[in-house]
């Protein structure tokens, strides 16, 4: 902007004379002069106009001089306009005051020294151009602390829009991690680590108050089968529905927890604890015994439970998660879906049991084991016709000791197999061996009781017959009833042996209650009847009961083996009943090879000298009984 200089005056001659001073000056310094010929004249253009400096003469008609720059004062745009006088009345010292008393910048007389006035002007403008800068530049600087102020606040807007969302997803990271610090994902039960809390805050309670409290440790029963014949799916919703029913089972306030896989513990707190254990317990068997239903399929199951008490069980919550667990164990190994409290004897039997697992490895390592054979002969002749095999432990300590007085105990499967598959591969290489001697030619059947039916079996049965150069004919696999419970997979295993020539007897028939319908299907030769019926025979319709397997032995169009015959009266009766095979120290003890070998042929001799007669002995004759080892 150019600043402005304003001359007023009413004679135009002066006005002219003044304008004429100044153009030049104003040309050079760049300001516009602007004139005005009174002093209302002079008001108007200083509403419209911002000026440097006014030269306004004093002595004007009408508004003069002094009125006109007392109201250009008065009002606020204009109230410190510079203003000089230029005035005819030299010398007169009130008109000067007055002019000062009404604002004057300065006061000229006339005739005016032009580099005088010009120097004045040009003070008034310098001083108005450099004001002029420096609203600029106050301008430029508020626009820029303005643009700063905005830019600041949007910054500010920005942050604060991140550090928001950031709280917020920190919020909901928190509470996931939260929950899942307390929740098992898969049942939405607490989990380990919250139940570790509770336990150690139960203990605390207990400590404090002498209380009491209980902790019972829960596992599913081969849940692995489960998992493994219909899927980890089917698995994972019945660890769902398990956890429903538990909560059903308790009351809100005790703590349900899964600690992983098929494992949950409840702890109950509260008067009564203790007592209120076993019946919960129950509670809980209970609700096991309904099958569950899965997608529409019917699912049977059973839990084994160990229960452990506070303060009498244990000194710490990490002790009485140990001995529940035991107990657990125990009840597991007495009887799957049992109930078991803990005893401080469970402990001396873990221990020991923890011994006896790693002897066993050290034991096939060292090559311990041994086979013992036992013979099995027809009822009706007493002929030997098959030698079942049976693992013992030469231990280093104890002497010989027999499998099912070691292995029930061994939770360690692949141990389990290990030991199952050295018992399989000596067996067919006896009968092998055998078959190369000049004895009569008998079946080797091997008890699977140990082994679980798993798909790769029958190709291993297989690989050990090639092995042994032995024909699948001549081997027998026991089963135990209860192995053939779950046989949805396993069925396709039997009969791809069954296909291949291997014989398969059901084992321990009557102990584990398996349905008829099942055995119908299954691709079975024979059924060995549990000892515990053969041990029952003439006491208390024990007879009728044997009667009844055989019966149904033959309904189902097997043979009918009985084991543990230790007296003439229970021969004679199985004898009468039907029965086609018998064993039991009656016929023989276990023997060593030599020894089985040496009957083999003893008997082979008896045939010979009997010949052409093919009868064989009657059961009764002594001669067939009690051949030594
Ligand atoms: N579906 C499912 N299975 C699981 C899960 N976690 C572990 N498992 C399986 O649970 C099974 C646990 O089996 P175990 O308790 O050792 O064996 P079991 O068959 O129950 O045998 P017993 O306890 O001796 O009767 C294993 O096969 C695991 O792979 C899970 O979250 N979902």
């Amino acid at each position: 902007m150019i600043p402005k200089v304003l001359l007023v005056n009413d004679d135009a001659a002066s006005l002219l004379a003044l304008e004429s001073l100044l153009t030049g000056a104003a040309r050079a310094q760049h300001y516009e002069l602007l004139t005005a010929t009174s002093g209302h004249d002079a008001l108007r253009m200083v509403l419209t106009h911002d000026f440097a400096v006014i030269l306004l003469d004093a002595n004007m008609p009408g508004m003069d001089g002094f009125e006109t720059a007392e109201a250009i004062h008065s009002h606020p745009r204009t109230s410190a306009v510079p203003i000089i006088f230029i005035t005819a009345h030299y010398g007169d010292e009130r008109h000067r005051l007055e002019a000062y008393s009404k604002g004057a910048a300065d006061y000229l007389f006339t005739p005016v020294i032009p580099q005088v006035l010009q120097t004045k002007v040009a003070v008034f403008v310098d001083l108005t151009r450099k004001n002029l800068e420096l609203q600029a530049k106050t301008r430029e600087l508020s626009l820029l602390n303005q643009d700063l102020r905005v830019q600041r606040v949007q910054d500010l807007e920005r942050i604060n829009r991140a550090l928001e969302q950031e709280v917020a997803e920190r919020k909901v990271a928190e509470e996931r991690a939260q929950a899942l610090s307390i929740r098992d994902p898969l049942t939405n039960l607490v989990n380990r680590r919250s139940l570790i809390a509770q336990l150690e805050h139960a203990v605390a309670a207990a400590d404090r108050h002498q209380g009491e409290f209980a902790l019972l440790f829960l596992d599913l029963d081969r849940f692995k089968q489960i998992n493994d014949s219909l899927g980890h799916e089917v698995g994972d919703e019945l660890l769902r529905q398990v956890a429903a029913r538990l909560l059903a089972a308790v009351r809100v306030s005790d703590v349900v927890a899964r600690l992983g896989g098929d494992e949950f513990v409840v702890l109950l707190e509260g008067r009564g604890a203790p007592a209120n254990a076993a019946r919960v317990a129950r509670k809980i068997e209970q609700a096991h015994s309904r099958p569950f239903d899965i997608n529409g399929q019917r699912i049977a199951t059973s839990t084994s439970i160990g229960i452990g008490l506070y303060p009498q069980d244990a000194n710490s919550a990490a002790q009485l998660m140990k001995n529940a667990d035991t107990a657990m164990y125990h009840a597991k190994q007495h009887r799957r879906g049992s109930i078991e409290f803990f005893r401080e004897e469970l402990n001396t039997r873990e221990r020991e049991r923890a011994q006896w697992v790693a002897e066993l490895h050290a034991a096939l390592e060292r090559k311990e084991f041994e086979l013992l054979f036992q013979p099995r002969a027809a009822v009706a002749d007493g002929a030997v016709c098959a030698v079942e095999a049976l693992l013992y432990w030469r231990h280093p300590r104890h002497g010989l000791i027999a499998a099912s007085s070691f292995l029930p105990d061994v939770a360690d499967r692949l141990l389990l197999e290990q030991v199952c598959e050295w018992m399989l591969g000596a067996a067919c290489s006896q009968a092998a061996a055998w078959r190369a001697q000049p004895a009569p030619e008998v079946v080797m059947a091997v008890d699977l009781a140990l082994l679980q039916i798993h798909p790769e079996l029958a190709a291993r049965v297989l690989a050990h017959l090639r092995t042994c150069k032995l024909p699948p004919g001549w081997l027998e696999l026991e089963i135990p009833e209860h192995l053939l419970l779950n046989t949805r997979d396993n069925v396709a295993v039997l009969r791809q042996l069954k296909a291949a020539g291997v014989r398969l007897t059901v084992d321990d028939f009557g102990s584990a209650g398996a349905a008829l319908a099942m055995l119908r299907e299954l691709p079975l030769d024979a059924m060995k009847i549990d000892r515990a019926f053969v041990r029952a025979i003439g006491i208390d319709g024990g007879t009728d009961m044997a009667a009844a397997i055989v019966h149904l032995g033959r309904a189902l169009g097997l043979r009918v083996l009985a084991q543990g015959v230790h007296t003439e009266e229970q021969l004679a009766v199985l004898q009468s009943l039907g029965c086609d095979e018998f064993q039991g120290e009656l016929l023989s003890p276990p023997l060593h090879a030599p020894a089985m070998l040496a009957l083999l042929r003893d008997q082979s001799k008896n045939d010979q000298t009997t010949s052409p007669n093919p009868n064989r002995a009657s059961p009764s004759t002594p001669k067939k009984r009690g051949l030594s080892r």
